[in-house]
């Protein structure tokens, strides 16, 4: 299977309508791949707080349109990363009453139908950002392909175990993560995203932004890790397309090799003090 992974520059000195043409573009020259993934929010850019209501679009918006036209043109799956989705305002929420904010992925088929759509479950801030203005997904996203299973996951999601093992437990084998991640934070980020591979003996494919958005210098490093935890590609920090070739029979041959995943002990007491 051939993956690319489109880690764009997300910088305030392009408008988001001259981005989407730019990333359309990018994705179609990727004819020939199986699975192009984009990073998280890279229309506003995933820190720019105060973008992310002024650049919403409902499901079937803007960014929708050109990527579902991107992956049917290319004739590639297409994790097509996030945008700020605006949902539909509730029926009796009076005039002016707007739907609730969502960080949503979404992933087409080669065909350019949409085969899944992910609402971020852990939200990143604490007590501001995104974690007060958009609201929590509650469902855990697995899609098939032909030659292996996605298990989606955004960004801060990456530092949640547990929903890892939920994807896996769904029949996850492929682990797709697109990010906005900041340089600060660099080295968590590839450590987590090994860490995910190892102990959920599966290919993560982690897709991030470069550039510099709302004064947060990108970390780019996209990366590819195998389900024995090898780094197989790894970006620079700057605008670059990375493409890997991994076969995906190599996570059935690494569970059944050294099946790790099947000494799970669930439901534990608590200590006892
Ligand atoms: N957009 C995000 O989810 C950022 C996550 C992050 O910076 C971190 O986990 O560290």
């Amino acid at each position: 299977m051939r993956a690319s992974l489109i880690q764009i520059g997300v910088d305030e000195d392009e408008s988001v309508e001259a981005r989407r043409a730019r990333v359309a573009s990018l994705v179609r020259e990727q004819a020939g791949a199986d699975l192009v993934v984009l990073p998280e929010l890279w229309t506003t850019g995933a820190f720019a707080y105060e973008s992310f209501a002024t650049g919403a679009e409902p499901l079937r918006g803007p960014t929708y349109e050109a990527m579902a036209e991107a992956a049917r043109e290319a004739g590639v799956w297409l994790h097509a990363g996030s945008i700020p989705e605006r949902g539909e305002a509730p029926a009796d929420g009076g005039p002016g009453a707007e739907g609730p904010l969502c960080n949503t992925s979404l992933v087409f088929s080669p065909s350019g139908a949409l085969a899944a759509a992910y609402r971020k479950i852990h939200r990143f801030g604490f007590d501001k950002g995104e974690a007060v203005l958009m609201g929590a997904g509650d469902t855990l996203v697995t899609v098939p392909l032909p030659d292996t299973t996605l298990g989606v996951a955004t960004c801060y999601d990456l530092r949640f175990p547990e929903l890892f093992r939920g994807l896996v437990d769904a029949g996850a084998e492929t682990l797709v993560v697109p990010a906005g991640w900041p340089e600060r934070r660099r080295s968590h980020w590839t450590l987590l995203a090994q860490a995910r591979a190892v102990e959920n003996q599966a290919f993560v494919l982690a897709c991030g932004t470069a550039g510099t958005h709302a004064g947060v210098p990108q970390a780019g490093h996209s990366i590819v890790v195998d389900p024995w935890g090898e780094v197989l590609a790894e970006a620079g920090p700057d605008e670059e397309i990375l493409t890997v070739d991994f076969d995906p029979a190599r996570v059935a041959r690494t569970r059944e090799q050294f099946p790790a995943l099947k000494d799970r002990v669930l439901g534990l007491p608590p200590p006892t003090v």
